[in-house]
């Protein structure tokens, strides 16, 4: 059976997500990738391409099925509503339709119509504004799959490293009391798994880092090395768990240690994300582990200030589709040797 093709969420249409998926389908032939549905605005869709100089033809469909057939000679829209396309000024019509292609793209890949999902980037300030109530679109897609969202685990991955932060969407000052054993055990397990049936890797070799300055640098500068994330090593590792740490973070980025490891388990959103940005930012891949669905999205947001310049990178979205197509493919081969 044929792998179905992917649903791509517009995302908030006045950042970059529509220019991104208008010129990543024309470069289909020259380039070639999974099969893709936009789920959006098909006017909004042709009037960003033409902003960038692109001539769009849309087929307008109403299931995934006729994606495939699509493809080829226009871009598959799933047509929600019609929103003025203006780029750089996020608007409360703009953040309801990324809100329903959001959940609209979440529902194709949960019932198994899409083969994954891969979301273009929303502005989480502006999306609340119309009601939308989670931290981030990875624990909006693990409600839709209808697991908790502790165990929706987000991972950005690009060619040099790939990063976990145990803690993502809170204040610095609240991840000291929101680190425990238990999480970094329950996160990391996740991780491990996933890469093993996603990513082929059969023994994820796995660098835990510290939370304080030289990894608390025996308990001189903080105690949540010996109190917290040890004790999790150990249980990993008894698990079976390729696991070291906690290691320094300010040592462990480098060239030379980045060979050591597979996965880095960061303890908080920077910790994890400034090594991948200042190394991968143009081919970084936003993934969420853990779910029964594929979910990619690009490392980027929206980019408000250089939407509708022409100026946006095609790299992390199209690698996000590509990561996407991969994953599913695996998976896929996976269920027929099963
Ligand atoms: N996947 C998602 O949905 C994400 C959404 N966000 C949201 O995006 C909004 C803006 O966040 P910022 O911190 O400003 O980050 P941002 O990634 O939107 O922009 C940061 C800088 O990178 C540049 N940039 C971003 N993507 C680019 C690309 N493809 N090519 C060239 N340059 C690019 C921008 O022009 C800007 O100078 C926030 O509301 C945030 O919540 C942020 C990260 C991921
Ligand atoms: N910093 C990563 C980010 O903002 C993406 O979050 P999410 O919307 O994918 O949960």
């Amino acid at each position: 059976m044929a792998i179905a093709p992917l649903a791509i969420s517009i995302g908030d249409p006045a950042g970059i997500g529509p220019e991104l998926i208008a010129r990543i389908w024309d470069m289909r032939r020259a380039d070639p990738m999974p099969d893709f549905a936009c789920v959006g605005s098909a006017a909004l869709m042709q009037a960003a391409a033409m902003k960038d100089g692109i001539d769009l033809p849309v087929a307008r469909i109403s299931t995934m099925a006729e994606a495939r057939d699509a493809f080829g000679e226009a871009l598959p829209v799933i047509d929600l509503a019609d929103v003025d396309y203006t780029p750089g000024r996020p608007s409360e019509a703009g953040a309801s339709l990324a809100l329903a292609a959001l959940d609209r793209a979440s529902a194709l890949a949960v019932r198994g119509e899409a083969s994954a999902m891969v979301t273009a980037p929303i502005a989480k300030a502006e999306l609340a504004k119309v009601g939308f109530n989670h931290p981030g679109q990875t624990e909006f897609v693990a409600e839709a799959c209808g697991i908790p969202a502790e165990d929706a685990v987000m991972m950005l991955a690009g060619p040099s490293l790939r990063v976990v932060p145990l803690t993502v969407h809170v204040a610095l000052a609240k991840v000291p009391s929101l680190l425990s054993t238990e999480l970094i055990v329950r996160r990391t397990a996740i991780a491990a798994r996933a890469l093993q049936s996603d990513y082929g890797l059969s023994s994820p070799r796995i660098a835990l880092t510290g939370l304080n300055p030289h990894a608390g640098e025996d308990g001189r500068m903080g105690h949540e090395e010996a109190e917290i994330i040890v004790p999790a090593v150990r249980q990993l590792q008894a698990q079976g768990f390729a696991v070291r740490g906690p290691l320094p973070a300010d040592t462990m980025f480098h060239a030379a240690a980045r060979e050591k490891y597979d996965l880095a388990v960061c303890m908080y959103h920077d910790q994890a994300l400034i090594p991948l940005k200042a190394l991968d930012f143009d081919q970084g891949v936003n993934v969420t582990l853990g779910l029964p669905i594929i979910r990619t999205s690009p490392d980027h947001g929206t980019a408000f200030d250089i939407a509708g310049t022409g100026r946006p990178s095609v790299g992390p979205m199209l690698a996000a589709i590509r990561m996407a197509g991969d994953c599913a493919a695996r998976r896929h081969a996976n269920s027929y040797a099963a």
